[in-house]
């Protein structure tokens, strides 16, 4: 079936309808991986987002149960230029068709992904639409103004508080659309974690009293969750705070910091980030819309992104506290930034962070 992607800039796009077939209006962005579209489309952070994926052949290797982000696609579409159709893995358990359909997601292909991506990159990101329907002008104006994403963390936090077992440390963990692969990286290292919903008020965290508070991933804009940002404030300084991207956000916002929008946002499995501490470059997965533009005062800089020079970390000059804007618990290849959850543990003994800083 022939379908459209209307930009909010008036462009058009045609190409063909897969997946389940629905009109959909999302923020349209563009992902650089070669791989990862599963852990792409269930990643909460991509909620309210229409993903467009750069490399050409999209789906050859199947869906896997195994490794997804969250329990289902959360991308309000999903664009690419081929699809494959016969995929062939040995891990492969589903089609994505099949799992867009299951996941009731549009898909687009048969585009011209590479010209949308530089029209992204040089217009910025913009809102847009698929649509298998003709859509008048006036129609097309009204469902691009209607759609914001400010709700977006209500929608895909947890709506219980729940725990996960482990003889570790015990994390409270503040979720705003966690993914998957963090929860694994703490299991891992044998934490307990008690998963609380975002809007949880500090004294509930602390009443379990932790060993450390974790605050998590999540879609939209940090401005848009002042009441987190002020149950963030409580909480500084009572426990040993480790934040990635949305909570690496907040948490700047929360000591006095500032974030902006990025032009079109880092989406990728490739992008290059040096650590200043030990002063190693990492390959890293990012997944971000915003960036934290000032550092709060009482915070050092530990990490860069090498391409364009922005902020991907954080450190407390005192307190153990510390963030990172990329996902140290993705796999692109190489899991060489797994050591930034090392780091917490150790941190959550009293060690590294402050000694670092005073060396
Ligand atoms: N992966 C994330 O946590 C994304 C954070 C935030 N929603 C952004 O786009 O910048």
């Amino acid at each position: 079936m022939k379908a459209q992607l209307i930009l909010e800039n008036g462009m058009v796009f045609e190409g063909n309808a897969f997946g389940h077939i629905k009109e959909s209006v999302g923020e349209v962005v563009f992902n650089t991986g070669m791989t990862g579209y599963q852990e792409i489309l269930t990643d909460p952070s991509y909620y309210g987002q229409i993903v467009t994926m750069t490399y050409p052949l999209i789906g050859n290797y199947g869906i896997n149960l195994d490794d997804m982000e969250s329990a289902s696609a959360k991308v309000r579409g999903f664009i690419v230029r081929e699809k494959a159709d016969y995929p062939n893995n040995w891990r492969c358990e589903m089609e994505l068709d099949g799992y867009l359909k299951q996941n009731r997601i549009i898909g687009l292909e048969g585009i011209d992904t590479r010209a949308l991506t530089k029209i992204l990159r040089n217009h910025g990101t913009m809102k847009g639409i698929i649509t298998v329907r003709e859509l008048t002008q006036s129609q097309i104006q009204q469902k691009l103004k209607a759609f914001h994403n400010k709700n977006a963390v209500a929608e895909v936090t947890t709506k219980e508080m729940y725990q996960i077992e482990g003889n570790g440390k015990h994390i409270a963990v503040m979720d705003f659309g966690i993914k998957e692969n963090i929860i694994r990286s703490f299991k891992k290292r044998d934490c307990k974690l008690t998963v609380f919903p975002a809007d949880t008020p500090a004294e509930e965290i602390l009443k379990i009293n932790p060993d450390g508070i974790f605050l998590s991933n999540g879609p939209g804009d940090p401005k848009d969750l002042p009441g987190v940002i002020s149950t963030i404030k409580t909480l500084i300084g009572k426990k040993p705070i480790f934040g990635i991207c949305l909570g690496h956000q907040l948490l700047a916002l929360s000591m006095g910091g500032n974030t902006e929008k990025l032009k079109f946002g880092h989406r990728g499995c490739n992008h290059p980030v040096k650590d200043l501490l030990e002063r190693k470059v990492y390959i890293t997965s990012q997944n971000h819309g915003y960036v934290v533009t000032d550092l709060p005062e009482d915070m050092i800089k530990t990490h860069i992104n090498l391409n364009d020079g922005t902020v991907e970390g954080m450190m407390h000059k005192k307190l153990p506290i510390f963030s990172v804007q990329f996902h140290p618990e993705a796999c692109p290849g190489p899991k060489d930034t797994a050591y930034i959850f090392d780091r917490f543990m150790e941190l959550m003994e009293g060690g590294f962070a402050c000694q670092e800083i005073t060396a």
